[in-house]
């Protein structure tokens, strides 16, 4: 019976004896070479100057690599003037203050958290791939809003390892806020791809380079009331089950909880998962319902509400930008810290969850009808059966350990905050002759 080797290489044996034979008639003419002192003199003069022009090519190759481009919007990363800015927008302006990555630093939550932290006096550098999932000039708007308040964000993707790898040669980050993902229940069914790209590979690239990181930050980052699915124990705690997801945004944040915890457990990188529950405000995401109804309402356009079983109205813990804020950075200032290094683990570190939510739900046609009122415009309401398509028929959170561990403490109702979206929203979006703007 042939070898192991040979059923699954067939060719291997003879292979060998062609070089063999072929390295045989080298070594015979490399004798007959190196018998004359002349001719091993030239060989040796061959040598160095094989020597040198390789190495003038590698640091040539070196050089380049300092640079990366961004094949998509031919963005440099690297350089000078680019390290310049990082540095300068990671420059700390407080005792204690904190050195943050701010991922996803263009979207809602992000934009929000980088300049809170930037206002206290915390070190802070944005990352965000600015995609097209919703209008990113929206997304440039913030930028743009961070970049007054000298809060860089740098245009790259977690799922890009040299970005993040360079970002963290630039400033030793003591804190990570990750918020970039992809978000929205009801588009995984047309994108379920996107969803795995950013919740779970982009997660396992930026956790393999906190990990790797010296010293390794803290995490926290941006989980969802979604993991709850089809719990129906209200309101929804932290010890609850979460292993019935309704749709496969769901999965994918729960997958990241479970991932999370085991660069946690392997290599005692401190992390904080938070359950966002339905959050909304100025700045907010133009998927979500509350803000693609106040556009369509203020356009005359229909609006679909959905509703539940037995036409039981949907409903949501909405919850308010400032409270989550708060929350994120209270989570950050009790994150504790990181133990290990080098990859390796030195001792147990914190890993915790937490619910960030109002524990007030509201109805959708209730929340309709204070858009309504702001709007000072009837919606022509379009009410069907809630499609199957992710969505729960309520949320509504306990934050009782959120409350005792980070003092979180939501202060704004839903009135009060769908006032000041509105306000921001006819700020952003209308001019002073009541016309349309950026739409
Ligand atoms: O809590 C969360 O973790 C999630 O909150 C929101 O998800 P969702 O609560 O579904 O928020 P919306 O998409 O704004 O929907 C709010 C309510 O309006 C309803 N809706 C939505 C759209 C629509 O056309 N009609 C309608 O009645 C939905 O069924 C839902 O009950 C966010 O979109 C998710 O990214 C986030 O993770």
């Amino acid at each position: 019976m042939p070898p192991l080797e040979e059923d699954l290489f067939p060719s291997i044996t003879g292979k060998i004896k062609i070089e063999r034979n072929h390295n045989h008639t080298m070594n015979r003419a490399i004798h007959r070479c190196f018998t004359s002192t002349t001719t091993m003199f030239l060989w040796a003069l061959l040598l160095i100057a094989l020597t040198a022009s390789y190495m003038s090519i590698q640091s040539f190759v070196d050089s380049g690599t300092r640079y990366l481009h961004h094949p998509r919007d031919h963005v440099i990363i690297g350089g000078p003037h680019w390290e310049k800015q990082i540095r300068s927008s990671a420059q700390i302006h407080r005792s204690h203050g904190l050195s943050v990555l701010v991922t996803g630093a263009a979207g809602f939550v992000g934009s929000h958290v980088a300049l809170a932290l930037k206002k206290r006096g915390d070190g802070v550098v944005g990352v965000d791939n600015f995609n097209d999932y919703y209008d990113p000039s929206l997304k440039n708007a913030r930028r743009a809003l961070l970049a007054s308040h000298n809060v860089f964000i740098v245009q790259g993707d977690i799922n890009d390892e040299r970005v993040l790898a360079k970002l963290f040669d630039v400033v030793a980050f003591t804190h990570v806020m990750h918020l970039a993902a992809q978000a929205g229940v009801r588009y995984a069914m047309e994108n379920p791809h996107s969803y795995v790209d950013s919740n779970i590979a982009g997660l396992v690239t930026l956790l393999e380079q906190c990990k790797s990181a010296d010293p390794q930050p803290a995490v926290v980052w941006a989980s969802s009331s979604s993991v709850y699915g089809l719990n129906d124990k209200a309101p929804f705690s932290e010890s609850d089950r979460t292993d019935r997801p309704a749709s496969l945004y769901a999965a994918t944040k729960k997958a990241g909880e479970a991932i999370t915890h085991t660069y946690n457990h392997i290599y005692g990188l401190s992390i904080t998962g938070l359950r966002f529950f339905t959050v909304y405000g100025p700045w907010g995401r133009p998927d979500m319902a509350y803000f693609s109804f106040t556009q369509d309402i203020r356009h005359g356009k229909p609006i679909t509400i959905f509703r539940g079983k037995n036409r039981v109205d949907l409903a949501r813990d909405f919850t308010y930008i400032d409270d989550i804020v708060k929350g994120c950075v209270a989570a950050l200032d009790t994150s504790g810290k990181s133990t290990g290094s080098g990859g390796k683990k030195r001792a147990a570190a914190p890993y915790r969850i937490y619910n960030l939510g109002n524990t007030a739900p509201v109805t959708v046609p209730t929340m309709v009808g204070l858009l309504e009122r702001y709007l000072n415009k009837k919606a022509k309401r379009h009410v069907v059966s809630m499609p199957g398509n992710g969505d729960v028929p309520f949320t509504h959170a306990n934050i009782s350990l959120a409350q005792r561990e980070l003092g979180y403490k939501p202060m704004t109702d839903l009135s009060t905050g769908l006032r000041k979206f509105v306000d921001w929203y006819e700020s952003y979006y209308v001019d002073d002759h009541g016309k349309s703007v950026n739409y």
